[in-house]
Protein backbone atom coordinates (compact mmCIF):
# COMPACT_ATOMS: atom_id res chain seq x y z
CA UNK A 1 0.00 0.00 0.00
CA UNK A 2 1.53 3.80 -0.97
CA UNK A 3 1.48 5.50 2.10
CA UNK A 4 -0.72 8.49 1.29
CA UNK A 5 0.57 12.02 2.66
CA UNK A 6 -0.96 13.46 5.63
CA UNK A 7 -2.87 10.39 6.48
CA UNK A 8 -3.30 7.90 9.42
CA UNK A 9 -0.81 5.28 7.12
CA UNK A 10 2.11 7.60 6.51
CA UNK A 11 4.48 5.87 8.91
CA UNK A 12 4.60 3.06 6.70
CA UNK A 13 8.00 2.63 4.64
CA UNK A 14 9.34 4.56 2.01
CA UNK A 15 12.20 3.88 0.26
CA UNK A 16 15.27 4.79 2.02
CA UNK A 17 13.05 3.22 4.63
CA UNK A 18 12.52 -0.61 3.02
CA UNK A 19 16.15 -0.41 2.89
CA UNK A 20 17.36 0.46 5.88
CA UNK A 21 14.81 -2.54 7.23
CA UNK A 22 16.63 -5.05 5.09
CA UNK A 23 19.79 -4.15 6.08
CA UNK A 24 18.85 -4.52 9.45
CA UNK A 25 17.00 -7.93 8.45
CA UNK A 26 19.81 -8.96 7.14
CA UNK A 27 22.41 -8.01 10.02
CA UNK A 28 19.73 -9.29 13.22
CA UNK A 29 20.01 -13.13 10.42
CA UNK A 30 23.92 -12.82 10.64
CA UNK A 31 23.79 -12.32 14.71
CA UNK A 32 21.31 -14.78 14.97
CA UNK A 33 23.63 -17.42 12.81
CA UNK A 34 25.90 -16.20 15.28
CA UNK A 35 24.13 -17.23 18.37
CA UNK A 36 23.53 -20.34 17.31
CA UNK A 37 27.03 -21.42 16.09
CA UNK A 38 27.66 -20.89 19.59
CA UNK A 39 25.42 -23.59 20.60
CA UNK A 40 26.36 -25.70 18.44
CA UNK A 41 23.82 -25.40 15.63
CA UNK A 42 25.07 -25.41 12.19
CA UNK A 43 22.28 -24.67 9.93
CA UNK A 44 22.49 -20.88 9.14
CA UNK A 45 19.48 -19.30 8.40
CA UNK A 46 21.31 -15.65 7.00
CA UNK A 47 19.21 -15.32 3.01
CA UNK A 48 20.90 -17.27 0.72
CA UNK A 49 20.95 -14.01 -1.44
CA UNK A 50 23.64 -12.38 1.18
CA UNK A 51 23.20 -8.56 2.07
CA UNK A 52 21.29 -5.76 -0.11
CA UNK A 53 23.30 -4.42 -2.38
CA UNK A 54 24.36 -1.15 -0.87
CA UNK A 55 25.03 -3.08 2.60
CA UNK A 56 28.58 -1.59 4.42
CA UNK A 57 28.91 -2.97 7.27
CA UNK A 58 30.93 -5.32 10.22
CA UNK A 59 29.73 -9.12 8.43
CA UNK A 60 31.01 -7.47 4.79
CA UNK A 61 34.30 -9.61 5.40
CA UNK A 62 32.52 -12.66 5.37
CA UNK A 63 31.10 -12.89 2.03
CA UNK A 64 34.72 -12.90 0.74
CA UNK A 65 35.03 -16.26 2.03
CA UNK A 66 30.97 -16.98 2.24
CA UNK A 67 29.50 -19.26 -0.87
CA UNK A 68 25.47 -18.84 -0.93
CA UNK A 69 25.38 -22.59 -1.39
CA UNK A 70 24.04 -24.38 1.05
CA UNK A 71 26.04 -26.85 3.43
CA UNK A 72 24.08 -30.01 3.70
CA UNK A 73 20.44 -31.07 2.83
CA UNK A 74 18.94 -29.51 6.23
CA UNK A 75 20.44 -26.41 5.42
CA UNK A 76 18.69 -25.98 2.09
CA UNK A 77 15.52 -27.02 2.99
CA UNK A 78 15.57 -24.44 5.81
CA UNK A 79 16.62 -21.85 3.30
CA UNK A 80 13.83 -22.76 0.89
CA UNK A 81 11.38 -23.05 3.64
CA UNK A 82 12.22 -19.38 4.66
CA UNK A 83 11.37 -17.91 0.89
CA UNK A 84 8.36 -20.27 0.69
CA UNK A 85 7.22 -18.45 4.51
CA UNK A 86 7.89 -15.14 3.40
CA UNK A 87 5.46 -15.82 0.07
CA UNK A 88 2.58 -17.49 2.34
CA UNK A 89 2.81 -14.40 4.37
CA UNK A 90 2.56 -12.30 2.04
CA UNK A 91 -1.32 -13.09 1.09
CA UNK A 92 -2.82 -9.85 2.64
CA UNK A 93 -6.07 -7.94 2.71
CA UNK A 94 -3.73 -4.55 2.75
CA UNK A 95 -2.16 -5.44 -1.02
CA UNK A 96 -5.71 -6.25 -2.15
CA UNK A 97 -7.30 -3.25 -1.08
CA UNK A 98 -5.15 -0.63 -2.93
CA UNK A 99 -7.43 -0.59 -5.88
CA UNK A 100 -11.44 0.08 -6.17
CA UNK A 101 -12.77 -3.28 -5.28
CA UNK A 102 -15.25 -5.68 -3.65
CA UNK A 103 -15.39 -7.55 -0.18
CA UNK A 104 -17.96 -9.99 -1.03
CA UNK A 105 -19.57 -11.16 1.67
CA UNK A 106 -21.08 -14.89 2.89
CA UNK A 107 -23.75 -15.61 4.80
CA UNK A 108 -27.13 -16.98 5.21
CA UNK A 109 -29.09 -14.68 7.71
CA UNK A 110 -29.24 -11.77 9.41
CA UNK A 111 -30.94 -10.37 12.28
CA UNK A 112 -32.54 -7.72 10.23
CA UNK A 113 -33.58 -9.73 7.15
CA UNK A 114 -33.95 -13.57 8.49
CA UNK A 115 -32.82 -16.53 6.10
CA UNK A 116 -31.54 -14.22 2.69
CA UNK A 117 -30.35 -17.33 0.84
CA UNK A 118 -32.27 -21.11 1.26
CA UNK A 119 -29.73 -22.97 -0.51
CA UNK A 120 -27.05 -21.93 1.57
CA UNK A 121 -23.52 -23.45 -0.14
CA UNK A 122 -20.60 -21.26 1.28
CA UNK A 123 -17.98 -22.57 -0.45
CA UNK A 124 -19.70 -22.60 -3.74
CA UNK A 125 -20.82 -18.48 -3.27
CA UNK A 126 -17.20 -18.10 -2.64
CA UNK A 127 -16.13 -19.08 -5.41
CA UNK A 128 -18.37 -17.50 -7.61
CA UNK A 129 -17.05 -14.30 -5.68
CA UNK A 130 -14.07 -15.04 -6.04
CA UNK A 131 -15.08 -15.39 -10.13
CA UNK A 132 -16.80 -12.65 -10.81
CA UNK A 133 -14.22 -10.22 -9.24
CA UNK A 134 -14.26 -10.08 -5.78
CA UNK A 135 -10.64 -8.54 -4.11
CA UNK A 136 -11.71 -10.06 -0.95
CA UNK A 137 -14.39 -12.30 1.18
CA UNK A 138 -15.64 -11.40 4.55
CA UNK A 139 -17.04 -14.71 6.38
CA UNK A 140 -19.73 -14.29 9.03
CA UNK A 141 -19.21 -16.76 11.43
CA UNK A 142 -21.72 -16.34 13.64
CA UNK A 143 -23.95 -19.07 14.62
CA UNK A 144 -27.48 -18.06 16.55
CA UNK A 145 -27.95 -14.59 14.76
CA UNK A 146 -26.10 -14.94 11.51
CA UNK A 147 -26.72 -18.70 10.96
CA UNK A 148 -22.70 -19.19 9.81
CA UNK A 149 -20.22 -20.86 11.50
CA UNK A 150 -16.08 -21.27 11.74
CA UNK A 151 -16.34 -24.46 9.98
CA UNK A 152 -17.84 -22.64 6.92
CA UNK A 153 -14.97 -20.44 7.07
CA UNK A 154 -12.33 -23.10 6.93
CA UNK A 155 -14.34 -24.84 4.49
CA UNK A 156 -13.41 -21.88 1.99
CA UNK A 157 -9.92 -21.74 2.57
CA UNK A 158 -9.40 -25.66 2.66
CA UNK A 159 -11.64 -25.18 -1.00
CA UNK A 160 -8.45 -23.41 -2.71
CA UNK A 161 -10.29 -19.95 -2.65
CA UNK A 162 -7.14 -17.61 -2.91
CA UNK A 163 -8.69 -14.25 -2.03
CA UNK A 164 -7.72 -13.07 1.61
CA UNK A 165 -10.88 -13.53 3.95
CA UNK A 166 -11.73 -11.45 6.06
CA UNK A 167 -13.75 -13.26 9.49
CA UNK A 168 -16.69 -11.28 10.44
CA UNK A 169 -17.23 -12.42 13.83
CA UNK A 170 -18.03 -10.45 16.89
CA UNK A 171 -14.99 -10.00 18.87
CA UNK A 172 -14.75 -9.80 23.01
CA UNK A 173 -11.90 -11.67 23.60
CA UNK A 174 -8.70 -11.83 22.25
CA UNK A 175 -8.75 -15.73 22.12
CA UNK A 176 -11.35 -15.28 19.27
CA UNK A 177 -8.69 -13.87 16.38
CA UNK A 178 -6.23 -16.72 17.38
CA UNK A 179 -8.62 -19.45 16.66
CA UNK A 180 -10.17 -17.17 13.39
CA UNK A 181 -6.60 -17.40 12.27
CA UNK A 182 -6.27 -21.46 12.97
CA UNK A 183 -9.54 -21.57 10.99
CA UNK A 184 -7.89 -20.09 8.06
CA UNK A 185 -8.51 -15.73 8.64
CA UNK A 186 -6.46 -13.38 6.96
CA UNK A 187 -8.32 -10.25 8.55
CA UNK A 188 -10.97 -10.11 11.39
CA UNK A 189 -13.21 -7.61 12.29
CA UNK A 190 -13.36 -5.08 15.32
CA UNK A 191 -16.23 -3.32 16.33
CA UNK A 192 -15.38 0.32 17.89
CA UNK A 193 -19.02 0.23 19.04
CA UNK A 194 -18.29 -2.65 21.36
CA UNK A 195 -14.52 -2.40 22.66
CA UNK A 196 -12.99 0.61 24.68
CA UNK A 197 -9.51 2.16 22.53
CA UNK A 198 -7.57 -0.12 25.07
CA UNK A 199 -8.98 -3.38 23.90
CA UNK A 200 -8.50 -2.16 20.02
CA UNK A 201 -4.93 -1.77 20.80
CA UNK A 202 -4.05 -4.92 22.05
CA UNK A 203 -5.91 -6.45 19.50
CA UNK A 204 -4.50 -4.86 16.59
CA UNK A 205 -0.92 -5.69 17.96
CA UNK A 206 -1.89 -9.19 18.34
CA UNK A 207 -3.20 -9.37 14.50
CA UNK A 208 0.31 -7.94 13.73
CA UNK A 209 1.92 -10.78 15.32
CA UNK A 210 -0.34 -13.25 13.89
CA UNK A 211 -0.09 -11.39 10.39
CA UNK A 212 -3.56 -10.32 10.13
CA UNK A 213 -5.31 -7.24 9.41
CA UNK A 214 -8.00 -5.60 11.41
CA UNK A 215 -10.81 -3.91 9.86
CA UNK A 216 -11.90 -1.21 12.45
CA UNK A 217 -15.68 -0.62 12.19
CA UNK A 218 -16.94 2.67 13.05
CA UNK A 219 -20.72 4.11 13.01
CA UNK A 220 -20.32 7.73 14.02
CA UNK A 221 -18.04 10.56 14.07
CA UNK A 222 -17.10 9.57 17.64
CA UNK A 223 -16.33 6.65 16.99
CA UNK A 224 -14.23 7.53 14.03
CA UNK A 225 -11.97 10.21 15.88
CA UNK A 226 -11.48 7.93 18.94
CA UNK A 227 -10.26 4.94 16.40
CA UNK A 228 -8.33 7.43 14.22
CA UNK A 229 -6.49 8.18 17.96
CA UNK A 230 -5.08 4.54 18.23
CA UNK A 231 -2.13 3.79 17.06
CA UNK A 232 -1.44 0.98 14.47
CA UNK A 233 -4.89 1.12 13.03
CA UNK A 234 -5.09 0.26 9.21
CA UNK A 235 -8.07 -0.18 7.94
CA UNK A 236 -11.18 1.96 8.83
CA UNK A 237 -14.47 0.67 7.33
CA UNK A 238 -17.68 2.43 7.90
CA UNK A 239 -21.18 0.90 8.93
CA UNK A 240 -23.82 2.85 7.33
CA UNK A 241 -26.24 1.37 9.80
CA UNK A 242 -27.61 4.19 12.65
CA UNK A 243 -27.35 2.43 15.85
CA UNK A 244 -30.17 4.73 17.52
CA UNK A 245 -32.71 3.72 14.42
CA UNK A 246 -31.18 0.25 13.19
CA UNK A 247 -31.84 2.08 9.96
CA UNK A 248 -29.63 1.64 7.40
CA UNK A 249 -28.69 5.00 5.77
CA UNK A 250 -25.85 5.19 3.03
CA UNK A 251 -25.77 9.06 3.58
CA UNK A 252 -23.63 8.08 7.19
CA UNK A 253 -20.10 7.57 4.45
CA UNK A 254 -20.70 11.10 3.07
CA UNK A 255 -21.15 12.78 6.42
CA UNK A 256 -18.50 11.42 8.04
CA UNK A 257 -15.80 11.53 5.09
CA UNK A 258 -16.55 15.28 5.04
CA UNK A 259 -13.96 17.54 6.31
CA UNK A 260 -10.20 15.87 7.56
CA UNK A 261 -11.50 12.54 8.06
CA UNK A 262 -11.85 12.35 4.06
CA UNK A 263 -8.60 12.14 3.42
CA UNK A 264 -7.93 8.69 5.22
CA UNK A 265 -7.65 6.10 2.70
CA UNK A 266 -8.61 2.96 2.41
CA UNK A 267 -11.80 2.62 3.74
CA UNK A 268 -14.86 0.39 3.55
CA UNK A 269 -18.16 1.14 3.16
CA UNK A 270 -21.07 -0.96 4.04
CA UNK A 271 -23.98 -1.67 4.57
CA UNK A 272 -26.83 -1.25 2.55
CA UNK A 273 -25.53 -1.01 -0.94
CA UNK A 274 -27.80 -2.47 -3.98
CA UNK A 275 -27.52 -0.49 -6.88
CA UNK A 276 -24.55 0.70 -9.31
CA UNK A 277 -25.81 4.26 -8.27
CA UNK A 278 -25.50 3.16 -4.65
CA UNK A 279 -21.87 2.05 -5.25
CA UNK A 280 -20.97 5.52 -7.47
CA UNK A 281 -22.50 7.92 -4.55
CA UNK A 282 -20.22 6.29 -1.87
CA UNK A 283 -17.48 6.16 -3.94
CA UNK A 284 -17.62 9.50 -4.88
CA UNK A 285 -17.90 10.07 -0.84
CA UNK A 286 -14.45 8.58 -1.00
CA UNK A 287 -14.34 4.98 -0.40
CA UNK A 288 -12.51 2.97 -2.56
CA UNK A 289 -13.38 -0.68 -1.15
CA UNK A 290 -17.15 -1.49 -0.88
CA UNK A 291 -18.05 -4.98 1.69
CA UNK A 292 -21.34 -6.00 0.22
CA UNK A 293 -23.20 -8.79 1.26
CA UNK A 294 -27.28 -9.18 0.79
CA UNK A 295 -27.42 -8.08 -2.41
CA UNK A 296 -25.20 -10.82 -4.05
CA UNK A 297 -25.55 -13.31 -1.97
CA UNK A 298 -29.31 -13.73 -2.28
CA UNK A 299 -28.69 -13.72 -6.00
CA UNK A 300 -28.77 -17.49 -7.34
CA UNK A 301 -25.54 -16.87 -9.59
CA UNK A 302 -23.60 -14.31 -7.48
CA UNK A 303 -21.45 -13.65 -10.44
CA UNK A 304 -24.16 -12.27 -12.15
CA UNK A 305 -25.20 -10.27 -8.59
CA UNK A 306 -21.79 -8.68 -8.91
CA UNK A 307 -22.23 -8.04 -12.02
CA UNK A 308 -25.58 -6.22 -11.73
CA UNK A 309 -24.44 -4.38 -8.46
CA UNK A 310 -21.73 -2.34 -10.07
CA UNK A 311 -23.16 -2.52 -13.83
CA UNK A 312 -20.29 -4.03 -14.84
CA UNK A 313 -18.14 -6.87 -15.04
CA UNK A 314 -15.58 -6.19 -12.40
CA UNK A 315 -13.65 -9.45 -13.28
CA UNK A 316 -10.60 -8.30 -14.46
CA UNK A 317 -10.47 -5.69 -11.43
CA UNK A 318 -8.83 -8.39 -8.57
CA UNK A 319 -4.95 -9.02 -9.11
CA UNK A 320 -4.72 -12.20 -10.03
O1 LIG B 1 -25.62 -7.31 3.62
P1 LIG B 1 -25.24 -5.88 3.44
O2 LIG B 1 -26.35 -4.93 3.71
O3 LIG B 1 -24.57 -5.65 2.09
O4 LIG B 1 -24.10 -5.57 4.55
C1 LIG B 1 -22.92 -6.29 4.62
C2 LIG B 1 -22.17 -5.97 5.89
O5 LIG B 1 -21.82 -4.65 5.85
C3 LIG B 1 -22.98 -6.27 7.15
O6 LIG B 1 -23.25 -7.60 7.16
C4 LIG B 1 -22.24 -5.86 8.42
C5 LIG B 1 -21.71 -4.66 8.66
N1 LIG B 1 -21.12 -4.64 9.90
C6 LIG B 1 -21.29 -5.82 10.45
C7 LIG B 1 -20.86 -6.30 11.70
C8 LIG B 1 -21.13 -7.61 12.00
C9 LIG B 1 -21.84 -8.42 11.14
C10 LIG B 1 -22.27 -7.96 9.91
C11 LIG B 1 -22.00 -6.66 9.55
Amino acid sequence: MEPQDGSAFNALSSEPKANALKINEWELGMFQDEVAASQGIRIRRRPSSGPPMDYVGPFEFRLQNESNTPRNILEEIIWHKDTEVAQLKERSLMNELDLPGLIAEVKKASPSRGVIREDFDPVKIAQAYEKGGAACLSVLTDKKYFQCSFENLEAIRNAGVKCPILCKEFVIDAWQIYYARTKGADAILLIAAVLPDLDIKFMIKICKMLRMAALVEVHDAREFDRVLGIEGIELIGINNLNLGTFEVDICITKKLLEGERGKINPLLGSPGLFTPDDIAYIQEAGVKTVLVGESIVKQSDPGKGIRNLFGQDISSWSSD
